[in-house]
Formats: C-alpha cells, sequence, structure tokens
C-alpha cells in the first residue's frame, strides 16, 4: 500500500476548516484540477456519512469512495480495495493545521508507484490543499447566520418557515443574520426574541459551521430559554415546534440543517439525560 502525506497551516477557525473540506465542490475542483473527474452521489452541498463518490483518471479504473467518516476535526473517505484519504483538522493556536494522508493499492506495483501514481497522489494532494485553504479563507469572510438549539424537557426547537418560497414549509433552528456591529451571541439573543417572543441564554458553539451557498456561514450555538414557563410563539414563522431526539431525522428541514442534525440528536440526549 502506498501513502503519501500533506500538510498546511490555514488562518481561519477551525471549524471553517472543517466545513470547507466537506464542500463537494472543493473536492470536484481539487480532482479537475489533478487531470480528473469526480462525480457525487450525495443530496447536498456537503458530504455527510456514506455519502459516496466516484473519482476517474485518464487510463486507470474509476474509483469508487465513500465517506466513512465525517466531524469537525476532519473526515475519511475509503475506496473498495482498501486505500482512502484522512484529512485532519488541528488548532495549533498560530493556524489550523491540515493533514491529509492518500493511501492507494497498486496493482502494477513499485514500478507502478514510481510512473504514475506517486505523481497523480502529489498533483491530487497539492490542488487539494489549495482549495480548502482558498475555500476556508473565504468562508472565514463570509457572512455570518447564527442559529438556536434550545431542548427542554427532552425535545428541541425548531421552527417552520414561512418564506422565501424555496423555504417554506422547511424546519430550521431559530436565527437569522449577524448584522454588522454586533457580536454572534447578541444576534442570537435579538432574533430568538424577534422570531419568538423570547430570552435566551447562548452557552456555547455546537456541531459543524456550515456553508450556505450565496448566503454566508451558518452557525449553531446552545442556548437556554431563561425563564422556563415561557412559551414560544411562532411570530415570523409557521409555526414552531418541541421535538423529540428520535424525531429528529425525519424532520423536513432545510438542507443546510441536515448536517446539523447527528449533533442536535446527540445535545437533545444529553440534555434529557441530565435533567
Ligand atoms: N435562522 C436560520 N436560518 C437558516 C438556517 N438554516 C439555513 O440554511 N438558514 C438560512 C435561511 C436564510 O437563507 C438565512 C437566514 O435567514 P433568516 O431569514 O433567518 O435571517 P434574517 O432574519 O436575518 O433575515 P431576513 O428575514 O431579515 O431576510 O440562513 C437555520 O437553521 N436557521
Amino acid at each position: 500500500m502506498g501513502v503519501l502525506r500533506s500538510t498546511v497551516l490555514i488562518d481561519a477557525p477551525v471549524r471553517t476548516v472543517a466545513a470547507a473540506l466537506r464542500e463537494v465542490t472543493t473536492w470536484g475542483q481539487a480532482v479537475a484540477a489533478a487531470g480528473g473527474r469526480l462525480q457525487v452521489n450525495a443530496e447536498g452541498a456537503l458530504l455527510v456519512l456514506g455519502d459516496e463518490l466516484k473519482c476517474a483518471f485518464p487510463l486507470l479504473p474509476a474509483q469508487r469512495l465513500r465517506v466513512d467518516h465525517v466531524d469537525e476535526h476532519g473526515l475519511s473517505l475509503v475506496t473498495d480495495n482498501g486505500g482512502g484519504v484522512t484529512v485532519r483538522v488541528a488548532d495549533t493556536g498560530g493556524g489550523v493545521l491540515v493533514t491529509e494522508s492518500l493511501s492507494w493499492n497498486n496493482p502494477l506495483g513499485k514500478l507502478g508507484d514510481l510512473l504514475m501514481f506517486r505523481r497523480l497522489v502529489l498533483r491530487l494532494l497539492a490542488a487539494h490543499r489549495t482549495q480548502v485553504e482558498l475555500r476556508s479563507l473565504e468562508l472565514a469572510a463570509a457572512k455570518i447566520v447564527v442559529a438556536a438549539a434550545v431542548v427542554r424537557e427532552g425535545k428541541l426547537l425548531v421552527q417552520q418557515r414561512s418564506y422565501p418560497m424555496s423555504l417554506a414549509g422547511k424546519w430550521e433552528l431559530p436565527g437569522g443574520r449577524v448584522e454588522p456591529g454586533e457580536t454572534e451571541v447578541e444576534a442570537l439573543v435579538r432574533e430568538c426574541h424577534e422570531e419568538m417572543g423570547v430570552v435566551v441564554r447562548p452557552l456555547g458553539r455546537l456541531g459543524p459551521d456550515i456553508p450556505l451557498p450565496g448566503v454566508g456561514l451558518l452557525r449553531t450555538h446552545t442556548a437556554w430559554l431563561d425563564a422556563a414557563d415561557v412559551q414560544p410563539r411562532a411570530v415570523e414563522h409557521r409555526a414552531v415546534r418541541w421535538v423529540a431526539a428520535a424525531h429528529l431525522a425525519g424532520l423536513d428541514w432545510v438542507a443546510a440543517d441536515r448536517v446539523l442534525v447527528p449533533a442536535l440528536v446527540a445535545l437533545t440526549e444529553q440534555v434529557s439525560a441530565d435533567q
């Protein structure tokens, strides 16, 4: 088995780099820059566990890759013959270190590695490194949309959108755009008050950053309702609902929020166990 590794230090938040890694287009552009073609069998713009990709390079048999692991620390893709790509992101305090390892099984042996595979893999690693860095810096400068994950009595608070047409009827977390001069926490408190008439207390970050094409970057914070007995109401939305962990995966979410579901399920189960 051949293995090559590449590293790069990126000046962006660690979850933002992880978000760039998940983007299907980042992988597609890297493969194209190395002379290949990537076909993706994924529902959204971001890779989730189990998604499949088919990677083809001239003169080589196409490889099927499956997303085997993905979280805010990186992801791994595995091929049918035991090879694959693992990318890890780690905050060093002086930038985010991205380490990518690409391993392959070459039926042509050492000579094939020397003549062809090593060069191709190095090209691919360099192209991916460049794409991830470019996209991370772009996302780090993007406008932020904040969302609140509020759990009470074993259920998560969700809202049903009423606009625009393309999102009407879909479910999302309460929140909205961070206005100029506002912190994320201030925006979250303001949006929850405007949208549901409640006061929330944000507690900290949850789950991955999620790129919203043409809008910005979605960032989620866990939050508590300030008063235990107050009932959120739908001011701008069609409905608000409290949903148990077991029903979260089945909800008709806006596309981006599907990526958050594992973190939302884990949070809801954990808070229910603690209460
Ligand atoms: N609030 C919120 N917005 C989300 C989520 N997921 C997601 O893709 N979005 C998108 C939908 C919108 O394109 C954008 C934020 O829109 P918004 O309508 O909530 O924000 P806003 O109140 O600041 O904007 P507006 O109504 O004044 O236009 O982010 C989510 O979970 N919560």
